[in-house]
């Protein structure tokens, strides 16, 4: 234990790690006092840690949290074997004139940059080359100010850290832990560029399916527009524009998802068949097919979302105006026939079946999608989670609610009888 200390600590006005190890909760030192600095620092110093900020204005600086001290950069690197830097890139060059302090200490970049891969190096990489002789940790760029403040953490607590020096890493990784956060350690620092474009990231994962669900929905919205439109615009000179806004969305939503839901599985058994053409399951995918099958669970999800859609579509149709006026005038034809349409078991059934199949199906789709969510797939084991993928994908696939069968939908007018 000594020795790691003094590994740690080779210049003179170094605050020995032992000091640090014997008292638990040592004196962290951070650099900089804008929002991250003193949300950290605010942190820390509800978790027990002594914390001492370094800033260029000690005197006039009076935003730090109380019970923290504020001195000048040099004295306040003095105090601790751990410095927090909460100052932009841009602004590491003063650091090079604290290189004597800095010697053989623990520096955390938190730094994230305004674009990914903005500059040639990482920015963690950066401050190692600044300040050679300093043990480079990057950590925390993930945590957000508000987050630290506000205690929401949920979402974020995850902390990615990376460093060559694995003791100076485990110092750090303490104070995450200390912090109600969950250290990942990422390995060395090569990994800093990956971690700092983490925060940059939109959706990565999410990217493919929104193209695909795109594009199809673009695609079944305009083959509908010139079938129920255009078509009866040209031919009968009838105007049924007013199907865009909810029978038609709600022809594409099915659709669109039971294709989806398709894709979902259908990466799987391509794998499948290249293996068993390959003969071996040693050898790679192909590219495309790789991003396919990681987007699976996105993909999923998008339909589960359309699914929804197309389920809250259809609870709106008996307040629809052009269904109201459908259902009234059926009844006015009667009136002025004289003639009462006898009730027909039939088509009683054909409705109720209809709609049954479409409730179960719904379910059993919510039911795929909360059970490949991670904290309920987590929760049983694999031949379960198979069974009900396996046995619910079963039902949907065949009972998809018959939309491809029937011209009309039962979903869009609610009234299997009025369209028969
Ligand atoms: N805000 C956030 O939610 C997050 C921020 N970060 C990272 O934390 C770091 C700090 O961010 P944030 O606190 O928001 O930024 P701010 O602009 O609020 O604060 C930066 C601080 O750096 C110091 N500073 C500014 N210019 C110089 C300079 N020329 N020389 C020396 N010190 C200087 C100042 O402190 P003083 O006046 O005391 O010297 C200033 O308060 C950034 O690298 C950012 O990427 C990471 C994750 C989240
Ligand atoms: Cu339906």
């Amino acid at each position: 234990m000594r020795k790691d200390s003094e590994e740690m600590c080779d210049s003179s006005n170094c605050f020995p790690l032992q000091a640090m190890e014997s008292a638990k909760l040592e004196t962290v030192c951070i650099f900089g006092t804008g929002d991250f600095g003193r949300s950290l620092g605010l942190k820390l110093l509800q978790c027990g840690y002594s914390v001492i900020f370094g800033s260029r204005n000690p005197k006039s600086s009076n935003l730090v949290p109380k019970g923290a001290e504020i001195l000048n950069h040099a004295e306040a690197a003095k105090k601790s074997a751990i410095i927090i830097i909460a100052v932009h890139r841009e602004h590491y060059d003063f650091l090079r004139g604290l290189a004597d302090v800095l010697k053989g200490k623990v520096l955390v970049d938190v730094s994230n940059n305004l674009k990914i891969n903005q500059y040639p190096e990482s920015n963690a990489d950066y401050l190692a080359g600044l300040l050679p002789g300093c043990k480079v940790v990057k950590a925390f760029n993930t945590v957000s100010a508000w987050a630290l403040q506000s205690g929401t953490l949920d979402a974020s607590r995850q902390v990615f850290l990376c460093g060559n020096d694995a003791k100076a890493k485990e110092a750090v990784m303490e104070i995450a832990r200390s912090l109600g956060l969950m250290p990942l350690d990422q390995g060395s620092l090569l990994a800093a560029n990956e971690i700092e474009n983490y925060p940059l990231q939109l959706f990565p994962m999410w990217r493919l399916p929104c193209y695909i669900c795109a594009v199809f929905t673009v695609l079944i919205f305009l083959y509908c527009l010139v079938t129920e439109v255009f078509h009866p615009l040209a031919t009968r000179k009838e105007d049924t524009s007013y199907l865009i806004a909810i029978s038609i969305p709600n022809r594409v939503f099915p659709v669109v998802s039971l294709i989806l839901l398709a894709l979902c599985y259908l990466p799987g058994i391509l794998a499948a068949i290249i293996q068993l053409y390959k003969g071996t399951k040693y050898s790679r995918f192909p590219d495309w097919l790789d991003q396919w099958m990681l987007c699976r669970k996105q993909l999923g999800l998008v339909a589960l979302a359309y699914a929804f859609l197309h389920a809250i579509y259809t609870l709106v149709m008996p307040i629809r105006y052009y269904v109201r006026w459908w259902t009234n005038s059926y009844l006015i034809t009667q009136i002025k026939d004289n003639a009462t349409y006898p009730f027909s078991n039939y088509y009683a059934w054909l409705s109720d079946s209809y709609v049954a199949l479409g409730i179960l199906g719904f379910f059993f789709y919510v039911l795929l999608g909360i059970t490949s969510l991670p904290s309920v797939s987590n929760a049983v084991n694999w031949r379960e989670f198979r069974f009900v993928q396996v046995s619910t994908l079963y039902f949907l696939l065949h009972n998809p609610n018959k939309h491809y069968i029937f011209k009309i939908c039962d979903c869009n007018t609610g009234f299997v009888f009025i369209i028969e």
